[in-house]
């Protein structure tokens, strides 16, 4: 898929990994919207890509996920500017294990309210053009993390969303494929942060500080390729790409029933 003349929708965009999918999308040719709480930075990362690319590339949205109203009102900000969605990237995320629900709010349901306000202009079967989204999960999702509970399960859940939406698109023909990223460790002030949102569990910072150590870390712009390849791969549907330190794999999940 050539991403010439298509649009995306990246949330979290502003900074870290969110900011990386940005780039590259804009880069690769997409116009793009990007969606964040931090309007300011957001506007800051639109000020750079402006000089680069052109100021009819990007827009700034301002937008909770955590809000369906406010993402109601982006999205369609999104295809009236636009003409369309074809892209979307449910990258916001939070780890605080503190503030867990409000962990499960934005980890688990802004996935779910982005993806099913999102299907509704991208549905070939509601006269959408389809495409594909492409939801930032973790190695947490993969299996156990030990210093944060629940945000490895918010992101044990965004994998079996994405595969149970990857096979209900297929089967129903929406036209839209779904995949995710699986990224261990990456340099952003999520990772610069977590010794201090492990709540409950931060006697355990040690061992989440030798576990970063052993495992060794990864720069956002290596994540965004691997989104950048399931965004365009059209043989990718259900797709889930684990990015390590040093390489990169397709998961093999066990079969079930
Ligand atoms: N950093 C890592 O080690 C790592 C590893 C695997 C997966 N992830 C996942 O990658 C995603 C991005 O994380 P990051 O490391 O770039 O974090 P980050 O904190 O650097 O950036 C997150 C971005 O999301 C935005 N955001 C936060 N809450 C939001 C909300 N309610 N609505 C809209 N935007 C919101 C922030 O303003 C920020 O711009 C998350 O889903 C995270 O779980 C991160
Ligand atoms: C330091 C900041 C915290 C970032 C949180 C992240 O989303 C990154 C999570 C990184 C590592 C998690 C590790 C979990 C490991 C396992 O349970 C492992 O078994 C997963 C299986 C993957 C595999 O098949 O190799």
């Amino acid at each position: 898929m050539a991403l010439n003349g298509k649009t995306a929708v990246v949330t979290g965009a502003a900074l870290g990994i969110g900011r990386a999918i940005t780039e590259i999308l804009v880069q690769n040719g997409a116009k793009v919207a990007l969606l964040d709480v931090n309007e300011a930075e957001a506007k800051a990362l639109k000020k750079a890509l402006d000089k680069q690319y052109g100021q009819e590339k990007t827009i700034v949205i301002k937008c909770d996920v955590e809000s369906e109203e406010q993402i109601k009102a982006a999205l369609q900000k999104t295809a009236d500017t636009f003409g369309g969605i074809d892209i979307v990237c449910n990258n916001a995320g939070i780890l605080n294990e503190g503030e867990w629900e409000k962990t499960v709010s934005i980890n688990v349901l802004g996935v779910i309210k982005v993806t099913y306000l999102a299907l509704k202009h991208m549905n070939k079967l509601t006269g959408g053009r389809g495409g594909v989204m492409v939801n930032t999960a973790s190695m947490a999702g993969l299996g156990p993390f030990l210093t944060c509970p629940v945000y490895s399960a918010t992101k044990h859940a965004v994998v079996g969303f994405t595969r149970s939406m990857a096979l209900a698109s297929a089967v129903s023909d929406y036209g839209i494929r779904f995949n995710a990223v699986c990224p261990g460790f990456v340099e952003t002030d999520l990772k610069v942060k977590f010794p201090f949102k492990l709540g409950q569990f931060s006697h355990l910072s040690d061992v989440g500080k030798e576990m970063v150590e052993q495992m060794g870390t990864i720069q956002p712009s290596v994540v965004a390729e691997c989104v950048l390849e399931l965004v365009t791969d059209e043989t990718k549907n259900g797709d889930h790409l684990l990015v390590k330190h040093n390489e990169k794999s397709y998961v093999t999940f066990p079969e079930v029933l």
